[in-house]
């Protein structure tokens, strides 16, 4: 019987869930919500992906109320987004806009920007913003549909996942390779500790 305060993951994301485990600190319950990502008029990459990170921990708190198994739970949310060329890049449903983020990402560099909301008990919620920097080395057309064949581009901000087949298209990457996955580990770690979190109590736990 342990008294370690819950954990939510507020995501559908098993890259973010994986990635939370990867830090010692499996959540106890995942709640995905279903928020509308529109950005909205002249709202800069960095303000919609930590706009959106709240609103996610605002839908999982609504939600939260009516489980009484999950009273008092810290949550977790994240908000992913690939910018180029002063662009921000759709998560790609479809394998035109995949394909329409591929040809732009080729030969260029791009910044990933990732805002994680973190909310303790109380419903008190801080945010942060994680920007890492990528170059991609030129994507010949073969390359291009090569990699739209694979099917890994699907909800993929900006068109790709770098922990797969896409990880040979980076030649350079500067910042939290995490941040790029979908969960910044340093800073989501950093602000579940700020927050109250036993972090490392967790990891005890699972020895
Ligand atoms: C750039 C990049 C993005 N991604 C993923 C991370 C996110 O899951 C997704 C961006 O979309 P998000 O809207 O951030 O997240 P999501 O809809 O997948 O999950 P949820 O809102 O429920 O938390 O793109 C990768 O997995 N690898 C990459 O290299």
């Amino acid at each position: 019987m342990t008294d370690r305060p819950k954990l939510v993951l507020a995501s559908a994301s098993p890259r973010r869930h994986a990635l939370l485990e990867q830090a010692g600190c499996a959540p106890d319950a995942l709640l995905p919500t279903d928020i509308d990502e529109t950005p909205r008029r002249g709202e800069a990459a960095r303000t919609l992906v930590q706009r959106l990170a709240k609103e996610k921990i605002e839908a999982a708190l609504v939600t939260l109320k009516s489980r009484s198994d999950l009273a008092g739970a810290y949550i977790v949310s994240a908000d992913t987004v690939v910018a180029c060329t002063g662009r921000v890049l759709p998560k790609a449903e479809t394998l035109a806009d995949a394909e329409a983020c591929l040809r732009l990402l080729s030969g260029r560099s791009h910044t990933v920007m990732t805002g994680v909301a973190v909310a303790n008990p109380q419903g008190t919620i801080r945010t942060r913003l994680v920007e890492t920097r990528l170059r991609f080395k030129h994507l010949s057309l073969d390359e291009i549909n090569a990699y739209l064949d694979s099917g890994e581009w699907r909800g993929k901000a900006g068109g790709y996942a770098i922990q797969g087949l896409a990880g040979v298209f980076a030649l350079r990457l500067v910042g939290s390779y995490t941040n790029v996955v979908g969960l910044p580990l340093y800073e989501t770690v950093s602000l579940l500790e700020g927050a109250g979190f036993p972090v490392r109590g967790t990891w005890r736990e699972n020895l």
